[in-house]
């Protein structure tokens, strides 16, 4: 299988919102191209011959997805995306983000690179124009709502909405209630967020940017559903996101601090 190098990180912000990226489907990495797809930053499509920003990065991979994080502005999609990154907290001043910004991280899942190139969205409603260009090209969603803050939760029913009229039918979906070690200021039940899941058939899990609980899961879980989808051999039994999730979130929220 081939192999082509990739970017650590990159940002970009407030894109123009009238173009887009490249079309749908998984991207296998291929030697020897500057294929821009998967390292393009989210402002513009990619231009043939124009130079991969992957080129000073030291990591390869074999297959790339784009992951885009949406919610309500607060919810810590920014925090999330940076524990998972860089293993960091981003504690103190909330700095809203400003039309969209991206992150790239190469996992390993059994034995194949994943690249997924994570798409921060801003939940602010005047960048609603913005980032409903992007859906079009995610292979999966992480929809996140605060367990302390309840609005933030009566708000997933809209975001659904709007992910069926954007984003691709058959995008990989999962919903994340965050802030969990707020435990005194939680206003959104575990239960209600499990059943809301189960309503629209969504793998669910609780996380937490500020100590990391089920924050690498939930992103593994979805690399691994990406790469099952694209690469599955047919004797390999297929995974199940939705039990694995309910497996491993279950194992990391007992073992917990
Ligand atoms: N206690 C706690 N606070 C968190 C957590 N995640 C984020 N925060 C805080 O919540 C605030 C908002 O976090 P962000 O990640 O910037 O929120 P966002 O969803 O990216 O917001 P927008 O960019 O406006 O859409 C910040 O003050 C964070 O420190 C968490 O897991 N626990
Ligand atoms: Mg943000």
């Amino acid at each position: 299988m081939s192999r082509k190098k990739t970017s650590k990180s990159k940002g970009a912000s407030a894109p123009a919102a009238s173009t887009l990226p490249a079309a749908n489907g998984p991207q296998p990495a291929r030697s020897g191209t500057a294929r821009p797809g998967p390292d393009a930053p989210p402002n513009g499509p990619p231009q043939p011959g124009r130079p991969s920003l992957g080129s000073s990065g030291g990591d390869f991979y074999d297959v790339a997805f784009k992951v885009m994080l949406v919610g309500d502005s607060g919810v810590g999609k920014t925090c999330l995306l940076v524990r998972f990154k860089d293993g960091a907290f981003l504690a103190g001043t909330f700095i809203s983000t400003v039309g969209i910004d991206f992150r790239n991280k190469v996992l390993d899942v059994d034995g194949v690179k994943v690249k997924l190139q994570m798409w921060d969205t801003a939940g602010q409603e005047r960048f609603r124009s913005v980032t409903h260009a992007y859906y079009r090209d995610a292979h999966a969603l992480l929809l996140l709502y605060d367990v302390t803050n309840k609005a933030s939760f009566d708000n997933i029913q809209a975001w659904l909405t709007e992910i069926h009229e954007y984003a691709q039918h058959d995008v990989a979906l999962m919903l994340l209630g965050n802030k969990v070690d707020s435990a005194h200021e939680r206003v959104v039940k575990r239960e209600d967020g499990e059943k809301l899941a189960k309503e629209y058939g969504l793998p669910f899990m609780e996380t937490s940017a500020k100590t990391g609980l089920n924050v690498d899961l939930a992103f593994t879980a979805m690399a691994k559903e990406l790469k099952q989808r694209s690469m599955k051999a047919p004797s390999e039994p297929r995974f199940r996101l939705h039990d694995y999730v309910n497996r491993e979130g279950r194992r990391a929220s007992c073992c917990h601090p």
